[in-house]
């Protein structure tokens, strides 16, 4: 697909010239404002199943040249959705050292330093996560707000092998580990709505689920994050930061956002 980046003649404001759908319906991040909640008290727990993954276990980091992400196995999955989504990948939004808020949600207005996406697919209906991507039933992402304060020995197990995707197109095998590990304690207490992918193609095609309690990394983590990878690949003279690689909050139409708990 065409090339797209955050900024410049590239960045988002652009997307729809290639990427139709960006320009759609049910976009996202959008900022999850007080004003259109509602409480709904079907909205059970989250459970996931098969996230204690063995560090016998590898699994591949890349850098794609807009984020880090992890691949994940099919087993791991989540139950308390309206079908079965099985796991594909993980992966990161952040800011920069320079402007540090980086999150792609918003909770009334206050943008978060970063935010972790683990990306599933209905393996109830579809057979893979590429054809599941563009169907409206298709995806179901869930979004971690992250905060600088105490280290995250979990996020550190992968943080520590950011080395090996410095550049656009690296990816390594790392040692697996407990994904349970990077969401919030709370997992009955979340925010619910329809949107789409925060990417070209951003196709309407993701059940968002966003905890409301964020996480916690350390100021080192987020540094580690924002100063160990570049978007540019090895071979450019020019080494190009990635970070600053968030979506800017779209228009929540008239759509009510769900939420699980009572303010
Ligand atoms: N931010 S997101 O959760 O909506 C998202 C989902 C998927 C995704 C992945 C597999 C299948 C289907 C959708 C891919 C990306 C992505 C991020 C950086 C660069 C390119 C793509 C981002
Ligand atoms: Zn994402």
């Amino acid at each position: 697909g065409h090339k797209w980046t955050y900024t410049g003649p590239d960045g988002e404001e652009h997307w729809h010239e290639h990427y139709p759908f960006c320009h759609g319906t049910f976009q996202s991040p959008i900022d999850l404002n007080s004003e259109l909640l509602r409480y709904d008290p079907t909205l059970v727990p989250i459970e996931v199943w098969n996230y204690n993954l063995s560090s016998y276990e590898q699994l591949t980091l890349g850098n794609n040249g807009h984020s880090v992400q992890l691949s994940l196995p099919r087993r791991m999955h989540l139950s308390g959705l309206p079908h079965r989504y099985s796991a594909a990948q993980l992966h990161l939004h952040w800011g920069s050292p320079t402007m540090p808020a980086g999150s792609e949600h918003t909770v009334n207005g206050k943008q978060f330093t970063a935010e972790l996406h683990v990306v599933h697919f209905n393996s109830d209906r579809y057979p893979n996560v590429s054809v599941a991507a563009d169907k409206s039933d298709g995806l179901a992402v869930l979004g971690i707000l992250i905060e600088v304060g105490d280290y995250n020995p979990s996020f550190g197990q992968f943080l520590k092998y950011l080395d090996g995707v410095k550049y656009k197109d690296q990816r390594i095998q790392v040692p697996a580990f407990d994904i349970r590990g990077l969401l919030p304690a709370r997992m009955d207490e979340y925010y619910r709505y329809d949107g789409s992918l925060t990417t070209p193609p951003c196709y309407p095609s993701v059940l968002w689920t966003v905890f409301r309690n964020p996480i916690t990394i350390s100021e080192e983590q987020f540094l580690a994050l924002c100063t160990s990878v570049f978007s540019s690949s090895q071979q450019e003279s020019a080494p190009v930061p990635l970070n600053g690689n968030y979506r800017k909050s779209q228009d929540s139409e008239d759509r009510i956002i769900l939420v699980s708990f009572r303010e």
